[in-house]
């Protein structure tokens, strides 16, 4: 009997056209029936996945403890025969990448709005024992108010004893990759990150790269940048660039932390499931990552664009 790998997936969302793939996955745009809401589906062929699988299992645990303005949500994980689907939060703007080619390069105070909330984003998922370790455009999508969304979790590393704890694994792409990581050398993650974001703000501010890949190993073997020397995430959150024009220093903290429950969105769900308001919270307090989980925060994420916290009923 072939076994259907959508068959679960088609039960929650209508699936429409790929409106993006890299490496090892296809995603697609698709919309969750209860709420209406529309969603990005990140889908992965296990045989094909290869050696590739545990990068997944990697980025659905990190996003599973990462709950930020600035960061693409996780809904919902379906795991079947062949296939991985993660249902994430939708972008419809598009890569950042494709955003600086059109426009050549943005102006500063454009850039200032953008490095804000990469700043954020990045300090919020440090703050989570977290260091994403492939900072580039390509992996800030933009939404449909214009704000960055972190994606792309696969190369993240968070570890064991915390963020100072060395790292070994030499990854992320060469033209945004920290000098120590590059040699080989153990390295701090955190540290690697701050000099991504020192790439792509040269990227935001030019419109090119300041070092392209096949350049940027003569230039580490000549110039070895002390990671020690660096400037801290800490630091930049109030640095003199990033305050010009505001008056405070970038919020980093996020809007809805993991784990809030609103009582709005419990109040819906009980009546739709005709089910007391204290089991519908016990039962999306237990965050399975499954239909209860996606329904639950795509009816929080409609509250917070100001829509109805209401859920379709079959007509
Ligand atoms: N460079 C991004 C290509 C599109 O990829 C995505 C789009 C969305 C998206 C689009 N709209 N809303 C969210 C959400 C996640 C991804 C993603 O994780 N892509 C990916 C990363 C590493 C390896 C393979 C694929």
């Amino acid at each position: 009997m072939a076994v259907d790998d959508y068959e679960e997936l088609l039960k929650y969302y209508d699936l429409y056209e790929t409106i993006g793939a890299g490496g090892f996955a296809k995603v697609k745009l698709a919309r969750h029936i209860l709420t209406g809401e529309k969603v990005a589906i990140k889908i992965m062929d296990k045989a094909t996945l290869g050696d590739d699988l545990p990068r997944v299992k990697m980025e659905i645990e990190a996003m599973k403890n990462l709950s930020h303005h600035h960061v693409c949500h996780l809904y919902h994980v379906i795991e079947t025969a062949n296939k991985i689907f993660m249902i994430l939060e939708y972008c419809p703007g598009g890569e950042l990448f494709d955003y600086i080619i059109a426009k050549d390069r943005l102006m500063e105070d454009e850039a200032r709005v953008f490095f804000r909330q990469i700043v954020s984003a990045v300090a919020y998922v440090h703050s989570r024992g977290y260091a994403h370790r492939d900072l580039k455009p390509e992996n800030l999508l933009i939404d449909e108010d214009q704000n960055l969304k972190l994606i792309d979790f696969g190369l993240c590393a968070k570890p064991k004893g915390g963020l100072e704890y060395h790292l070994m694994t030499c990854c992320g792409s060469p033209a945004y990759a920290a000098p120590e990581l590059i040699q080989g050398k153990a390295y701090i993650g955190s540290e690697a990150d701050i000099w991504s974001m020192g790439v792509l703000m040269y990227a935001l501010l030019c419109g090119y790269l300041p070092f392209d890949d096949d350049n940027v190993m003569l230039l580490y073997r000549k110039i070895m940048v002390d990671p020690k020397k660096r400037i801290t995430i800490k630091h930049l959150l109030n640095h003199q660039w990033l305050l010009q024009g505001y008056k405070c220093p970038v919020e980093w903290q996020s809007k809805y932390p993991l784990g809030y429950i609103d009582e709005d969105c419990i109040t819906e769900l009980s009546v739709f499931h005709k089910q007391s308001k204290q089991s519908m919270t016990n039962l999306v307090s237990e965050w399975n990552y499954d239909q209860t989980t996606a329904t639950y925060l795509l009816l929080q994420s409609k509250k917070a664009q100001g829509k109805p916290v209401r859920l379709m009923r079959s007509s």
